[in-house]
């Protein structure tokens, strides 16, 4: 494998070097095409880097105008090269076919040292973790490749429109499911193209919402990743089996359950392990780097469908020097993820954290302004979406004077950017022990063993005996 000469062409170099020195107005055909590293010859790859300095700064490819650059960089050898190119003319007409067998070239010699790492590492006995993250840097490098050389046709377009116009929607939804029929009606279900950003203050129920909407696309047969920063696997399924049986979470993961109702979780628990819902351990890293990694990795062993991640500002980037520059992480972390949702093809739930800075208006609703310190989230998104709940304020409020308190259990989820639906509050309720949220015209989302076995008949979860004493 070591004897393996890096695929390169002098003579292909040669030719493309020689059309843009002396045609310097047709770097516009490759410029987008190649970089430094698709020229292997060290004299070709800086001279090229010289000359696409020059082009980028406005300045006309000329000798005088690449004299500088070269003086400054002590490599006045290269004005040789460059007049050498000049000599050798080439047809341009093979400019653009020749600067793509440079970008094969330059594939091929990037694919040739990653698998030699890989060997590497396989014989070093690495992590086979560390080994993956080679393997999909590996996939990357020619998928970059692709995106630079190929076009979407406009039959691939229109063939892409009828797999659209022709999805079997159920019940008017074509996406994966929020499990709260008024926000599908909005939505039409979380769609394989949507950055949802979901943000509220803290206390808001963010985690609330993280834990109700994946249950319900993993119970219905999504396969789907919880990625939570902040709460461990253990305490979320607790939180799902609060939100199945009703009763509260604290007392669930305290241990202060009867012992019947303890018997009803251990059936609804057992029910759902087979239910294809995968947490991330946040003990390893909240590195975006690692998580997102992570995700490829699960799309392609799990089929993972559609991800929650709760949430974005607890996601480090080790690739940003300046770790106190939030923002800077924010939008690094969010680019990534932009980027894996659009290569996966599949629905991003983010959650994003807003701080309290802004709550003493008398309307404390947030609004896309509050999202501003947060980097660039509204952009990327297809929909952006706060959380409110009045209780949270009123009973701090009613403990402050030392009255009781009476939730009203009103929870807002306000649709404040929508690509392709309706913007404004959707009214629903959340019953914050029992982990639940449901429509606003129901009196409970869930409130007797029936209705829970009428809930989940469709899902994973069908048959669970619900008969055992509870209401
Ligand atoms: N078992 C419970 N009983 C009573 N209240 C609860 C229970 N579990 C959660 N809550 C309350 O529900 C609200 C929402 O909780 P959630 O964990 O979803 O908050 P969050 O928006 O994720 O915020 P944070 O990041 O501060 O945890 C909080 O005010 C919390 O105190």
């Amino acid at each position: 494998m070591d004897q393996i000469a890096p695929p390169q062409s002098f003579e292909i170099e040669k030719d493309v070097l020689s059309v843009i020195c002396n045609r310097p107005e047709l770097i516009y055909q490759v410029e987008d095409l190649l970089d430094d590293d698709c020229f292997y010859n060290s004299d070709n790859r800086y001279l090229f880097s010289v000359v696409m300095k020059v082009h980028f700064s406005g300045v006309a490819v000329t000798q005088s105008s690449i004299l500088p650059q070269i003086i400054t960089s002590g490599r006045k050898d290269i004005l040789d090269h460059y007049q050498q190119m000049k000599k050798y003319f080439t047809s341009e007409r093979s400019l653009v076919n020749n600067a793509e067998a440079l970008v094969e070239l330059s594939t091929k010699r990037a694919l040739l040292t990653k698998s030699l790492r890989i060997l590497q590492m396989i014989e070093l006995n690495e992590t086979i973790e560390d080994i993956e993250s080679e393997v999909t840097d590996a996939t990357n490098i020619v998928m970059t490749r692709n995106k630079q050389t190929e076009a979407i046709s406009m039959g691939e377009a229109v063939d892409g429109l009828y797999d659209l116009m022709h999805r079997d929607p159920v019940n008017g939804i074509t996406g994966i499911p929020t499990g709260i029929s008024s926000l599908d009606k909005i939505t039409g279900g979380w769609e394989y193209d949507d950055k949802v950003i979901i943000a509220a203050r803290p206390g808001m129920g963010k985690t609330i919402a993280a834990t109700f909407h994946s249950f319900h696309s993993a119970s219905i047969g999504y396969p789907t990743a919880l990625i939570s920063l902040e709460v461990r696997p253990a305490k979320l399924a607790g939180r799902m089996m609060s939100n199945a049986s009703g009763f509260n979470s604290s007392d669930i993961t305290k241990g202060r359950l009867a012992d019947n109702q303890k018997r009803i979780i251990t059936e609804i628990g057992d029910k759902s392990k087979s239910i294809p819902l995968y947490f991330y351990d946040n003990t390893r890293s909240r590195d975006i780097n690692d998580i997102c990694r992570t995700i490829r990795t699960w799309h392609r062993k799990y089929g993972i469908k559609i991800v929650y991640l709760d949430y974005i500002g607890l996601c480090r980037d080790r690739t940003i020097r300046n770790s106190s520059d939030k923002t800077a992480i924010t939008e690094s972390v969010q680019s990534k993820l932009t980027e894996l949702g659009d290569h996966l093809g599949i629905p991003l739930i983010i959650f994003s954290q807003l701080n309290r800075g802004s709550e003493e208006k008398s309307d404390r609703r947030p609004t896309l302004s509050n999202l501003k310190s947060s980097g660039k989230l509204e952009e990327d998104a297809t929909r952006v979406i706060f959380l409110y709940r009045q209780d949270y304020y009123d009973s701090n409020e009613s403990e402050a004077r030392g009255e009781n308190f009476i939730p009203s259990n009103d929870m807002e989820y306000i649709f404040a950017k929508n690509r392709e639906g309706e913007l404004g509050p959707v009214l629903l309720k959340c019953n914050v022990a029992q982990n639940r949220i449901y429509d606003n015209n129901q009196t409970s989302h869930i409130h007797s063993a029936k209705q829970i076995e009428d809930y989940y008949k469709n899902t994973a979860l069908n048959g669970i005996p619900m008969s055992l004493g509870f209401a």
